[in-house]
């Protein structure tokens, strides 16, 4: 079977299903799933050419990644279509949903998206979707948004503030679109710490004091407020703080239209273990100690937490400053795109996580969150043939040579995880295989509307 290759039939002893993971036959056509055989089953459609078998390998649906930085046009030297969507590829990512800033023009007119969408055509090895954005005096329709309660790190895409949630709410009321937030406020400090001498920038603390819990606990609070006064079903992204976990369990419970996601960085790094100058570490909001880690677990496994994604936020070496290490002007964002799932699994198998947990957590539900559920994020005759063939019980480690994304600066190099990914296919075309790519790609652009997948 080679790479690029439309397949007809997937076959394997460890199918993820919506109610269990077992043997079945999954057969395709048109780029579609058409029936799912399971228990012996076979059916006259049962085709006779193109048939992968893969044996007890694990086949689940792709993994959906919501939140990703593709930096193009204008950063691509960041981060490009070309080597993020073969990044995602390689790590069983069969759609990314493209955050509309650090590209410039950042995505918040139709114009800059149509922009956007020229500069992915004929680049993208996965499904592309895009994220439209939200900032002071641009309350203009575009699917789905996000905004910043804080500088978000790139000038041209300001922060809002509540004035300008009230008219961009007011704005979604009724549409059905989500509202994604970067919640985090700076605050007015009543008594700020007087320090002897200047805390040392390239210590971790330095940092990590600089972006405290009740930044992120105040701008939830007005998230909260906000979701409930206009009824807009509100996201939030990233979130580092457990404090926030109680705030956000109360106002789900009383009926807020509020979903929220972790990423792979806070449930799998410590703020213990970040080196002096480790600036490759640095995200915002940062990764906290592992108390809160531990929270974040507890969280995600009773369902507080609803998914969890990479928040792939790549820049040019130079600008992580590691040669001064200094974590206060070193640019905040990580890079882990294609190590998502092995990240994930690696820690989440040990506290008794299943498969299934994990196709609802990275694929299912930020399926749901961008309105493509009806064709992406779950194994179901009708929806797209995007799958992921991978083998949770084999251990690799993260090696330079095996990373495809722009910046290879990740503060993952040289871990080892299990889950290797061994195949990703989408839409029916095999796009990773085992190190290898098609000579076209295969990705086509959706636009994300949480009505529906255009
Ligand atoms: N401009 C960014 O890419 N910001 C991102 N940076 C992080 N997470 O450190 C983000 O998601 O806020
Ligand atoms: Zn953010
Ligand atoms: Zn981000």
């Amino acid at each position: 079977m080679e790479v690029g290759s439309e397949l007809t039939m997937v076959r394997s002893k460890r199918v993820v299903l919506n109610s269990r993971t077992c043997p079945a036959d999954i057969v395709i056509k048109g780029g579609k799933i058409v029936e799912i055989l399971t228990d012996g089953r076979t059916s006259a459609q049962t085709p006779r050419e193109k048939i992968l078998d893969v044996g007890d390998l694990v086949v689940m649906a792709g993994i959906v990644d919501s939140h990703v930085h593709v930096n193009e046009p204008g950063r691509t030297d960041w981060e490009g279509y070309w080597t993020a969507t073969k990044s995602a590829a390689a790590g069983g990512i069969t759609t990314i949903v493209d955050m509309p800033l650090n590209s410039i023009p950042p995505t918040t007119t139709l114009e800059n998206f149509q922009m956007k969408l020229q500069m992915a055509r004929g680049q993208c090895f996965v499904d592309t979707a895009f994220w439209g954005g939200v900032i002071p005096g641009n309350q203009a329709g575009v699917p789905g948004f996000k905004c910043f309660l804080i500088h978000s790190g790139v000038d041209e895409f300001p922060h809002v503030a509540e004035v300008d949630l009230e008219a961009a709410m007011a704005e979604l009321q009724g549409t059905g679109c989500v509202l994604l937030f970067h919640a985090e406020k700076e605050l007015e400090r009543v008594n700020p710490p007087i320090h002897s001498e200047a805390p040392d920038p390239r210590d971790y603390t330095t940092f990590l004091n600089s972006r405290t819990d009740d930044m992120e606990l105040e701008a939830i609070r007005i998230v909260i407020k906000l979701c409930f006064q206009y009824r807009v079903h509100c996201h939030i992204v990233h979130l580092s703080s457990a404090e926030a976990v109680p705030i956000i369990q109360e106002a789900r419970k009383a009926g807020a239209p509020l979903t929220v996601e972790t990423t792979h960085h806070y449930l799998s790094l410590a703020a213990e273990e970040i080196p002096t100058g480790a600036t490759h570490y640095k995200c915002c909001p940062p990764i906290r100690g592992r108390c809160n880690q531990e929270k974040l677990w507890s969280a995600l496994k009773a369902g507080i937490i609803d998914m969890v994604v990479s928040d792939h936020s790549p820049c040019t070496a130079d600008l992580k400053r590691l040669e001064t290490g200094d974590f206060m002007t070193a640019w905040g964002g990580i890079s882990s795109l294609q190590f998502g799932l092995p990240l994930f699994w690696t820690a989440a198998r040990q506290r008794g996580f299943t498969l299934h947990d994990t196709m609802n957590l990275m694929c299912k539900n930020t399926a749901k969150l961008c309105g493509i559920e009806d064709r992406k994020g779950s194994l179901a005759p009708g929806k797209d043939a995007d799958l992921v063939v991978w083998n949770p019980d084999k251990e690799f480690e993260v090696k330079e040579s095996i990373i495809y994304h722009k910046n290879k600066l990740t503060p993952y190099l040289g871990r080892r995880l299990y889950g290797e990914v061994f195949i990703t296919i989408v839409r029916g075309n095999i796009v990773y295989l085992q190190g290898q790519f098609p000579t076209l790609p295969s990705g086509e652009h959706i636009l994300v509307n949480a009505n529906s997948a255009t």
